[in-house]
């Protein structure tokens, strides 16, 4: 039973300088220091449990997040977990819709990676208090609690409460065997460690054979600062991988339309399985129009880890503008929006395959995709989710893949609690790694 009043938030700037080594760099994140927003709730319940969350960052602009995170503070301090969870859908819609705060969103940017933040941190303690891994909690509520948590607000016109309901009711068929499915045997997963764009061959070489060892399948590759670039490493690659084994490519939103469909032309000989982000991640149609174009070239368009909502989602589903579909654990509603995507993902058919990597996002979205499996889509057709290998020793409960998939969590909460010692070492500006980077720097 969930109990206690929410008696501290309390909100951390943790940063990891992965740009020293190149880490995580893309087309256009050339220097990504992977960090986050941490959140701890507290509760006057005297059981030693805390909640946490976290929000992805790329090291500046944390800070914002985190006056984000206070701001929306006075919305959860001294509520009482209970009524918090009995009635989700409204607390969501709370933080969503103040009617101050919501100017500087709505349900975007800085303020709803935030709230992301803050929710995840309440789903963390809410699977804590009941004992079980958050994948599972969400696996063992009845349908029309798991809509309960749901805003439907702008997405009635493909997915009602009572649709929605109806898919969860269709897919108990076969549950149990998909939940002893994933115990045995895991969620499929690729990695994107080997290829960062700032990697030099000869570290994308040995990467990539060390992957192949480890028994990797699928890979993914940056792409699209320089065209010669990409074929050399697209080749190798493909070289080293063989023709079988699957490719994917990411430009990080580098291209306009028609540069995206011309590049990925001349990308096309590698066989890509996907290009994700080939433009900006709010150009709908431009999505639909690059998908439209490499479908005879039989490269599908993926994209989601920039997605700001739900709304977005529905409509790149309604436009045909994607083929795969990126969910974030991140950067939308937390698993409240989350819910609504995978359902509506579902309803048109079409495969998830989350985003991961950064710091934490494989700890948390490795629970979205499980409930997917088993209480959704039932399906592994088309589908993996991503995995980086990086700052995993920094959690508490750590992912563990197993011959190339993702094992379900056994620890109760939803994976998102960072080391003590590690918080504070990477406190940013004034953690013992920063303090002596900066010193260094003459800051
Ligand atoms: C800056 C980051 O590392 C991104 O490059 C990364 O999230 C990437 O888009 C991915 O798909 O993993
Ligand atoms: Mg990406």
């Amino acid at each position: 039973m969930v109990h206690g009043r929410v008696s501290r938030l309390s909100v951390h700037d943790v940063r990891f300088p992965t740009s020293l080594g190149g880490h995580g760099s893309d087309a256009m994140h050339t220097d990504p220091d992977y960090s986050a927003a941490y959140v701890v709730l507290e509760t006057d319940v005297e059981d030693g449990l805390k909640g946490y969350g976290i929000t992805f960052t790329l090291g500046r602009g944390t800070e914002v997040v985190v006056c984000a995170v206070n701001a929306l503070a006075p919305h959860v301090l001294n509520k009482d977990l209970g009524d918090i969870v009995g009635d989700f859908r409204g607390f969501y819609r709370q933080l969503t819709s103040d009617g101050q705060l919501r100017w500087i969103g709505p349900e975007k940017g800085v303020v709803h990676l935030a709230t992301a933040a803050v929710l995840n941190a309440v789903w963390d303690l809410w699977a804590k208090q009941e004992g079980k891994p958050l994948w599972k909690l969400l696996v063992d509520m009845d349908p029309q609690t798991l809509v309960s948590c749901i805003d439907f607000r702008y997405i009635t016109d493909v997915l009602t409460e009572e649709a929605a309901c109806e898919i969860l009711r269709q897919s108990q068929v076969g549950k149990k065997e998909r939940e002893e499915q994933m115990l045995a045997h895991g969620y499929p997963a690729y990695t994107t460690s080997c290829a960062w764009l700032g990697y030099p061959d000869a570290t994308l070489k040995q990467l990539c054979s060390e992957a192949l060892k480890d028994g990797w399948t699928r890979f993914k590759v940056k792409v699209g600062a320089d065209l010669q670039d990409d074929i050399r490493r697209c080749r190798l690659i493909r070289n080293m991988i063989g023709p079988e084994k699957t490719l994917m490519m990411d430009a990080n939103q580098r291209w306009d339309v028609p540069e995206a469909v011309e590049w990925m032309t001349k990308l096309a000989e590698f066989k890509p399985l996907w290009i994700e982000e080939p433009t900006s991640p709010d150009d709908i149609l431009g999505h639909a129009a690059i998908s439209k174009a490499l479908a005879p070239l039989g490269i599908g368009v993926a994209t989601g880890e920039q997605c700001h909502n739900r709304v977005i989602f529905k409509q790149l589903l309604q436009a045909k503008a994607l083929k795969f579909l990126q969910i974030d654990s991140c950067r939308l509603g937390s698993v409240n929006e989350n819910l609504s995507v995978l359902l509506m993902a579902k309803k048109f058919d079409i495969p998830v395959c989350p985003h991961a990597g950064g710091v934490g996002l494989c700890e948390l979205v490795q629970h979205l995709i499980i409930f997917d499996f088993i209480s959704v889509s039932a399906s592994l057709q088309d589908r993996m989710c991503e995995y980086v290998d990086h700052l995993h020793e920094h959690f508490k409960y750590p992912v563990l893949i197993r011959e190339a998939s993702y094992m379900p969590p056994k620890d109760a909460g939803y994976s998102t609690e960072m080391k003590e010692d590690s918080v504070k070492r990477h406190r940013y500006p004034d953690g013992e790694v920063w303090k002596k980077l900066l010193t260094a720097q003459g800051n």
